[in-house]
C-alpha cells in the first residue's frame, strides 16, 4: 500500500490522504455517475425550503438510515461495484464503513459548506473515508475554536481522504465554490453504530 501524505496528527485529530488510492477512477466515476439513484434534497432553514447544491444518494447495508438536515435515507444494499472497495477498507484500513454518503458536484457552483460529520449516530470519534473520482476540488478545513486556522488540500481523482481521532470536534470542513471545476463525486465512506 502507498505511503499517505499525513495532514494533522494530533490531539485535534488526524487526516491523511492517499493520492493514488483507486486505479482507474475515471471508470468508477462514470459507473456512479450513470448507476446510482442520484436526488436533488430540498431543505428547511429558518422556515424557508433551499435546494442543496449537489445532487446526493445514500447506500449501505440493507436497511441501513441515516438521518442528516431533518431528513432520513434507507439503503437498500451495496451495488456491485463498491464490494471489492469495502474489501479493501477492511484488509489495508481496519475499517468497516456499512454507509456512504454519495455527492454528485454537477459544476463548480455546487459545493459543501461548512460542517463537522458529528452526528450522534456516528459514534464518538468516527473515521470517514472520502473517495474523490471526476473532477479535483479544494478541500478547506477551519478550526471550531478559531476559524482563522485553516487546512487548505486539493482532492484528485481517485484519492482517499481518512479522517479519524478526535477531528470532527475541532475541525469543520467544507467543499468551496469554483468558478471552473469538471464535475466531481465523493463517496464518503461511514459506520453507522448507533
Ligand atoms: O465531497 C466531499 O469531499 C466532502 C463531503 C462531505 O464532507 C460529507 O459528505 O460530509
Ligand atoms: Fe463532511
Amino acid at each position: 500500500m502507498q505511503t499517505p501524505v499525513t495532514l494533522l496528527d494530533d490531539d485535534s485529530g488526524l487526516v491523511k490522504l492517499y493520492p493514488e488510492w483507486l486505479r482507474n477512477s475515471e471508470a468508477f466515476y462514470q459507473y456512479c455517475r450513470q448507476n446510482l439513484d442520484w436526488q436533488s434534497r430540498t431543505i428547511r432553514l429558518f422556515g424557508k425550503a433551499h435546494v442543496i447544491p449537489r445532487l446526493e444518494c445514500w447506500l449501505g447495508d440493507p436497511g441501513l438510515r441515516y438521518g442528516y438536515s431533518g431528513q432520513e435515507y434507507v439503503a437498500s444494499g451495496w451495488p456491485e461495484g463498491f464490494k471489492s472497495l469495502l474489501d479493501r477498507f477492511q484488509s489495508q484500513h481496519d475499517f468497516a464503513p456499512n454507509g456512504a454518503l454519495m455527492n454528485y458536484y454537477r459544476s463548480g457552483a455546487d459545493t459543501m459548506g461548512w460542517h463537522a460529520d458529528d452526528e450522534p449516530e456516528l459514534g464518538l470519534n468516527p473515521t470517514i473515508a472520502i473517495l474523490s473520482l471526476g473532477g479535483a476540488r479544494d478541500f478547506h478545513f477551519r478550526q471550531h475554536k478559531d476559524h482563522s486556522q485553516k487546512l487548505k488540500l486539493r482532492l484528485p481523482e481517485g484519492s482517499l481522504l481518512l479522517m479519524s481521532g478526535a477531528v470532527q470536534h475541532h475541525w469543520q470542513h467544507a467543499l468551496p465554490k469554483r468558478a471552473q471545476a469538471r464535475p466531481r463525486i465523493s463517496c464518503t465512506f461511514r459506520r453507522i453504530v448507533a
